[in-house]
């Protein structure tokens, strides 16, 4: 009987592994409708067509395919570990008095919700905002301890210290005016908790995080997973933090695409502009459905859209979300 259900699984997995590489390679092509992120200088010359996906069972199944040991910075994906290390080092409610939950329908680098809503409590910590003030809450009274703090949860997900592209990092430093206007406004109405300066390296160095599709679909699983860690076999994230950090990517995690993600594809996801997506299924109280015990999904195309959202990445997720019947709702 367990030999059976072996051979069905090898089947089944060498099917799926299939299919992904056949719309790896039919999705890649759709990369020209998209740009490399043309306003962080170190961005611009990604290659285009590049399109690789990892996805991690919590059995241990992994199914990669085309290019997805290239390497990428986090950039936006890293909000989603900041608000969680933000959570762990200063409690969810002392984070939520300085950062709301809901999504905008504006673009990620907007400011013009800030003033619009008084008191200016930034809308969600998905946006740049949000990311900024959450930078500034980090436990630790310089730049280095916050980011300190951060790596450390890094480390306790990933099994390793996590590296910086210092190109990426001083490319973004140089050229990123409109988060210098969003920190200086947000240190005016006071919900920047240190010196504008200090929220923005640390906002930045997250950013500049590098990581594979393999890294990201391993945090992915962990969030999958409710927090629970299966391969370490520990609780690495809380439990309420996890679902709110998953509750926050559902409806924030695509910035202003966020409603056509949630209505058309179905899972949490979070991206950023480097052309990465992290996303998740969690596991379905259906059986026989295609990965029940859940997964963690990393894919990475640089070409974004308008949004910021890769689009060969996001197409690729849609084809799996509608083959894999994987949407939530
Ligand atoms: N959407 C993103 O990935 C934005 C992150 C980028 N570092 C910025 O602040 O503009």
């Amino acid at each position: 009987m367990e030999e059976l259900s072996k051979e069905y699984d090898i089947h089944v997995n060498s099917q799926r592994k299939s299919d992904l590489d056949e719309w790896v390679a039919h999705y890649r092509s759709f990369a020209i409708e998209g740009q490399t992120a043309n306003y962080i200088p170190a961005l611009r010359n990604a290659h285009l067509s590049q399109l690789g996906i990892t996805i991690l069972e919590p059995g241990g199944t992994m199914i990669k395919s085309g290019d997805w040991e290239v390497p990428f910075t986090l950039q936006s994906i890293s909000k989603v570990l900041s608000f969680i290390a933000a959570c762990l080092g200063r409690g969810i409610s002392y984070v939520l008095e300085r950062v709301d939950v809901e999504p905008t329908g504006d673009a990620f680098n907007s400011i013009i919700r800030l003033e619009m809503h008084k008191p200016g409590k930034p809308f969600n910590p998905m946006i740049n905002a949000g990311a900024i003030t959450v930078a500034s809450l980090l436990p630790g009274d310089s730049s280095q301890k916050k980011l300190e703090f951060l790596y450390g949860l890094f480390e306790n997900l990933l099994g390793k210290r996590p590296t910086i592209n210092e190109e990426v990092y001083q490319s973004e430093w140089q050229t990123s005016h409109r988060n210098r206007a969003l920190a200086h406004y947000l240190k005016e109405t006071n919900y920047l908790e240190s010196e504008v300066e200090e929220a923005l390296e640390v906002y930045l160095m997250q950013c500049s995080i590098e990581v594979t599709t393999e890294d990201i679909a391993l945090l992915g699983l962990i969030l999958s997973q409710d927090g629970y860690h299966p391969v370490r076999k520990e609780q690495v994230i809380p439990k309420k933090v996890a679902k709110l950090a998953k509750a926050l990517m559902l409806t924030c995690g695509m910035y202003n695409a966020s409603g056509k993600f949630a209505a058309f594809i179905g899972v949490p996801a979070k991206s950023g502009v480097s052309g990465g997506i992290m996303a998740l299924v969690p596991p379905s109280a259906r059986s026989g459905m295609p990965f029940q015990d859940g997964c963690g999904i990393g894919i990475y195309g640089p070409a974004i859209d308008e949004y910021g959202n890769s689009v060969a990445g996001s197409l690729l997720l849609k084809q799996m979300a509608q083959e894999w019947d994987l949407s939530i709702f």
